[in-house]
């Protein structure tokens, strides 16, 4: 007899696991003024068709295990309470690789900043050593191509455009949210936090390029 897939199913003991790790980083993440004024979101991967997000509008320096709650690939809530209202920019990206474990999305200073005064649709990081904190990367001496999306309310059409592009081009490790902030990805939290992390200075870098005339 076949077994029914129950698309509805998680472990409870990950769950809470997710959670803490995600109060955690949430404390983090908010000391370091990456994530202000409630913005920001952060999930981790239960399982092949649902994670552990962020409720929405909730303080990210005080989450607590009660403020995280599970949605599947659809964005539907699989327990009780409002997920983030970016669920879909979460999911879009569960879905499509079975590889991520885990997503960050912050409003950094220099996320925001740098991503307002870009001109164009592509911000490119070249030769810069941090390069190598990216999964799978060597050498410095390379391109990493960051998407930048203009700001848009209607949060599944902006995921249907990060897929689109993604489909099109390469998926990368990261894109930005003009004025808005930054997306970043990988196969658990500590992986993504340190994409996060290299690209908060990278970003830096790339403003005193700015500021210097040098771009
Ligand atoms: C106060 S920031 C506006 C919403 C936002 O961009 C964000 O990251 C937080 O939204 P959520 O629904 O996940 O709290
Ligand atoms: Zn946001």
């Amino acid at each position: 007899m076949a077994l029914a897939f129950d698309s509805t199913a998680f472990d409870t003991a990950a769950l809470q696991s997710a959670a803490a790790d995600l109060c955690r980083y949430g404390k983090q993440l908010y000391d370091r003024d990456w994530s202000p004024a409630t913005s920001s979101n952060y999930s981790v991967r239960l399982n092949e068709h649902c994670c552990a997000l962020t409720s929405s509008g909730k303080h990210k320096g005080e989450l607590t295990p009660a403020d995280i709650l599970v949605v599947n690939w659809q964005g539907e809530p699989l327990t009780p309470g409002k997920p983030s209202a970016e669920t879909r920019l979460h999911t879009q990206l569960y879905a499509r690789d079975p590889a991520i474990g885990a997503v960050l999305h912050t409003h950094s200073k220099a996320a925001v900043v740098l991503s307002q005064i870009h001109p164009n649709s592509e911000l490119i990081l070249e030769g810069w050593e941090l390069l190598k904190a990216f999964a799978g990367q060597t050498s410095h001496d390379c391109q990493m191509v960051i998407a930048v999306f203009d700001n848009d309310q209607d949060i599944t059409r902006l995921a249907n455009q990060v897929e689109q592009r993604m489909q099109t081009r390469q998926q990368g490790h990261a894109y930005l949210i003009r004025g808005h902030g930054v997306y970043t990805w990988g196969r658990d939290l500590a992986e993504c936090m340190r994409h996060l992390e290299a690209l908060e200075h990278l970003f830096d870098y790339q403003l005193e390029l700015k500021r210097l005339g040098q771009q």
